[in-house]
């Protein structure tokens, strides 16, 4: 996965203002071309799903641990991109590869294919997965669908569509499971703040009062303005980053559980849950609920021995990936203890305007442990493509 476009932002803005709700999209072909899939084709998008380490490590042990599923078999690589996935199978000896893509990045696939000896078993296919027909049932799907909390860009839903359409009933899900996640997170480290988040949540130093002059210019005139802007936009988008796991202060809990291979897109379109999240850290601030997901590969029932591989995406010191995580700020941030609980109900819609992209709404609610109950407060947050803040 990567990023959107920036031609969704401004809609972003208004909906960021206006408070929509979700509901089923009207897909207009040659929009979702000219937002979604146009990104895809160009290699620089590409490569930065390359060069995530962590997603390659995982895919490449899920393969490599597992060759038994692929010897011989059918394979089918939904969305091929660079074609990666497909020559993985290949090399694991897979006796066909369909590799659908649905841009012109296809052809850079069959190149790469080509110059790695497995052009007479990785066959790419130009097109969009729900159109394309294949001649024959596969015994293994494999995509990277994944988008930034697991479900922007609903890819998944093509990934849904091929696997009804082309899997042998006995066939294999790669990745066979997800998760997504959410954690009471704080904004800094203590001795080290994470200078982007905290910026992103109380930055105002161009436009302070106090700040007499910036280059000559007096910017105090703006305060207001920007503080406005700031409530209305910025609080109201989630902000992507990539967490240190000491940020995390309390126990993350799973919102949402999906089967690869039983999943239908009504279970997807729309996430409800209801947790409870202990804190761990004395007094510090909740600043914001952080949202993740992770994979797996564990084969299937039908196809026992699998050497199980997990995809993260948490909070990693090492640096994680380019998923990293989705940061929604909660206003007003609270003040917790050891011992506290966080109770968060959560609903995430696609957004009407843009299906791929998501509508979140938090009611948060602190639970103090002298059993001080504090009134619950809901926040409602855009899901688009903010990666710099
Ligand atoms: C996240 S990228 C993964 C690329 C490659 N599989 C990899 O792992 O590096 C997803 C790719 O799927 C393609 N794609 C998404 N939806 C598709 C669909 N419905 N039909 C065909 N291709 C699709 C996109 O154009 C993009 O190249």
């Amino acid at each position: 996965m990567a990023s959107l476009p920036n031609g969704t932002s401004s809609s972003s803005a208004a909906a960021a203002a206006g408070g929509r709700g979700g509901g089923a999209a009207v897909v207009d072909k040659e929009v979702d071309f000219a937002n979604y899939f146009c990104t895809y084709s160009y290699l620089y998008h590409q490569k930065e799903m390359l060069c995530d380490r962590v997603r390659m490590d995982a895919y490449h042990s899920a393969v490599f641990r597992n060759p038994h599923h692929f010897r011989g078999k059918v394979v089918l690589d939904v969305g091929t991109g660079s074609g990666i996935l497909a020559i993985w199978s290949a090399q694991a000896g897979a006796r066909k590869v369909y590799a659908v893509e649905a841009t012109n990045m296809a052809e850079h696939a069959r190149e790469l294919a080509r110059a790695n000896g497995v052009a007479d078993v990785v066959e790419v296919i130009q097109g969009s997965m729900e159109d394309v027909v294949l001649p024959e049932k596969v015994d293994v799907i494999i995509s990277e669908w994944m988008g930034y909390f697991l479900l922007r860009e609903s890819m998944f839903d093509s990934v849904i569509c091929a696997r009804d359409r082309w899997l042998k009933p006995d066939g294999v899900m790669y990745p066979s499971h997800a998760r997504m996640w959410l954690a009471p997170i704080r904004s800094g480290l203590g001795e080290k703040k994470l200078e982007d988040l905290d910026i992103a949540m109380h930055d105002w130093s161009l436009f302070v009062e106090d700040t007499e002059s910036y280059y000559g210019v007096n910017m105090n005139v703006l305060t207001k303005a920007y503080r406005a802007e700031h409530e209305k936009y910025y609080l109201k988008s989630a902000i992507w980053n990539n967490l240190h796991p000491n940020q995390v202060i309390g126990q993350a809990a799973v919102i949402k559980e999906i089967d690869c291979l039983t999943a239908t897109v009504d279970e997807i379109q729309e996430v409800r849950a209801q947790v409870t999240m202990p804190i761990k850290l004395d007094m510090t601030r909740l600043a914001a609920l952080a949202g993740w997901f992770d994979v797996h590969f564990r084969g299937s029932k039908q196809n026992p021995g699998t050497q199980e591989v997990e995809l993260s995406t948490a909070p990693d010191e090492n640096g994680g990936t380019h998923w990293g995580q989705q940061v929604f700020l909660l206003t007003p941030p609270l003040r917790v203890n050891e011992g506290d609980n966080v109770k968060v109900s959560f609903t995430m819609v696609r957004s009407k305007e843009n299906h791929r992209l998501m509508d979140l709404e938090f009611t948060y609610e602190l639970h103090e442990s002298s059993g001080k109950q504090l009134p619950a407060i809901t926040t409602k947050i855009y899901l688009e493509l903010k990666k710099t803040m």
